[in-house]
């Protein structure tokens, strides 16, 4: 295997160094890693933060059965090139991962494909069906070793059902994680509502659907003494609520999404799809809270919900477009422009927010370590002074749903490691050949 000297990078955007990558691990820093580079393939990080690789919580990979959406291959090369060394690949697929083996071969998929681990979730609900229990403790136990459940997509709306899932994922660590959308208050929804969907005459879905569910779930966990993950939340009563659950030291963490840090429910005024996602983007105000919730802890981390959908799924009317949007590569250029320009979160933070804290919660033990000898080498290198313009058709995802086409974004991912494997080098994700297990 290749060894890589790193040259002048800056790990958490701290004082530059250099980093010898060897035999998977950190080997050496600072001025042991030129003195003991040998033969290594050095690479110039002049000017580049350094940071554990990303690990996303929440990725819609689509395989089995949405591959024209996207594969296993093609979502976790996009995610290589958006920094990412994990991803946690939702249940959602058909068939839906119940099962012990839906789980493995999603799992087998991400080790042959080779540029990031692939941890399958592993569905609450037989089906996604709100009905049955799946069988949670045979997906633990598989080759995938499932931590993370949930019926991403709907929502586990039942709350007996929600209360055995959180009583049953305690006997192997596991955590809950709640698509968060009462069906009832959201029945036939198109967007946010408020002021802009009663103009548009688009059906409503209120805020109050994503915060009574958090509610509700915040105090089961508190009673049955679970964990609970809520994902992609995005309204300011949503923030709210889940800083309470922790002032009482419930055991919830929380999610945002690139996409609620940035846009709002006008861009819907454009009836263009592409804006269409669930949660539905929300008001300014929304978008204030959760970056502040963000900022002071509340909310634990960000997740892309990189939801691919294939050009037919989305170029039509507004009411028949599918929910979601890509993410895998615009999710560190739209943290960097909404919350470290703006001085909201420093590097470290960057780091935690999508790495330590997602692998922790996804129980993830060999990702979002710190940069040091002897941790694997699980690393991305950034450019945070490039600016470009998001071209879906250049990105890696098969699809083009990405709501930052023709956006100018910062921050450029130059080089990615898997330990100690290059998978992407010079901006560009490394031929698949040399990929490999
Ligand atoms: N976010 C979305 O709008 N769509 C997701 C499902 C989900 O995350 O709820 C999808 O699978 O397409
Ligand atoms: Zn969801
Ligand atoms: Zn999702």
């Amino acid at each position: 295997m290749t060894d890589y000297l790193v040259r002048s990078a800056r790990p958490l955007g701290g004082e530059a160094t250099d980093l010898l990558l060897r035999d998977g691990v950190i080997a050496a820093t600072g001025a042991d890693a030129a003195r003991e580079a040998g033969s290594a393939v050095v690479v110039d990080a002049d000017g580049l933060v350094a940071l554990p690789g990303l690990v996303d919580l929440h990725t819609h990979l689509r395989e089995p059965g949405r591959e024209d959406a996207e594969t296993v291959f093609t979502g976790t090369r996009a995610a290589a090139a958006g920094g990412f060394t994990a991803v946690h690949a939702m249940a959602n697929t058909t068939p839906v991962a119940d099962t012990a083996g839906v789980v493995e071969q999603v799992w087998n998929l991400g080790r042959e494909a080779g540029w990031v681990d692939v941890h399958p979730v592993g569905a609450v609900s037989v089906g996604l069906a709100g009905e049955m229990l799946a069988e949670l403790g045979a997906m633990a136990t598989s080759a995938a070793r499932v931590r993370v459940f949930s019926d991403d997509g709907k929502c586990v709306a039942d709350p007996v059902l929600m209360r055995r899932a959180l009583e049953y994922v305690k006997a192997f660590d596991g955590v809950v994680a709640q698509h968060a959308q009462e069906p009832r208050l959201t029945e036939g929804a198109q967007m946010h509502e408020g002021a802009v969907s009663a103009e548009l005459g688009l059906t409503g879905w209120p805020a109050v659907a994503e915060e009574s569910i958090i509610a509700r779930d915040v105090l089961l966990a508190e009673h049955v003494g679970s964990r609970l993950h809520v994902c992609h939340l995005s309204t300011a009563g949503s923030v709210d609520i889940v800083r309470w659950a922790k002032s009482r030291g419930i055991d919830v963490t929380a999610e945002v999404t690139p996409h609620h840090l940035i846009l709002t429910d006008e861009l819907a005024r454009s009836y263009d799809p592409r804006y269409k996602v669930n949660p539905p983007l929300r008001t300014a105000e929304d978008v204030e809270a959760v970056r502040a919730g963000l900022e002071d802890g509340t909310i634990d981390i960000v997740a892309t919900d990189h939801a691919p959908h294939p050009v037919e799924d989305k170029d039509c009317e507004w009411p028949a477009g599918a929910f979601g949007m890509t993410g895998l590569e615009t999710a560190l250029p739209v943290v960097i422009e909404t919350m470290v320009e703006t001085g909201r979160l420093t590097w470290a933070d960057v780091a935690r927010v999508m790495s330590t804290a997602p692998a922790r919660i996804g129980r993830v033990s060999d990702q979002g370590r710190p940069l040091t000898v002897g941790e694997p080498a699980n690393l991305t290198l950034v450019d945070p002074s490039v600016r470009r313009v998001v071209d879906p058709a250049a990105q890696l995802t098969r699809s083009t749903n990405s709501p930052f086409a023709g956006t100018e974004l910062p921050g450029r991912v130059m080089a990615t490691f898997l330990r100690g494997r290059a998978t992407v080098l010079d901006g560009a994700p490394v031929a698949r050949e040399e990929v490999g297990a």
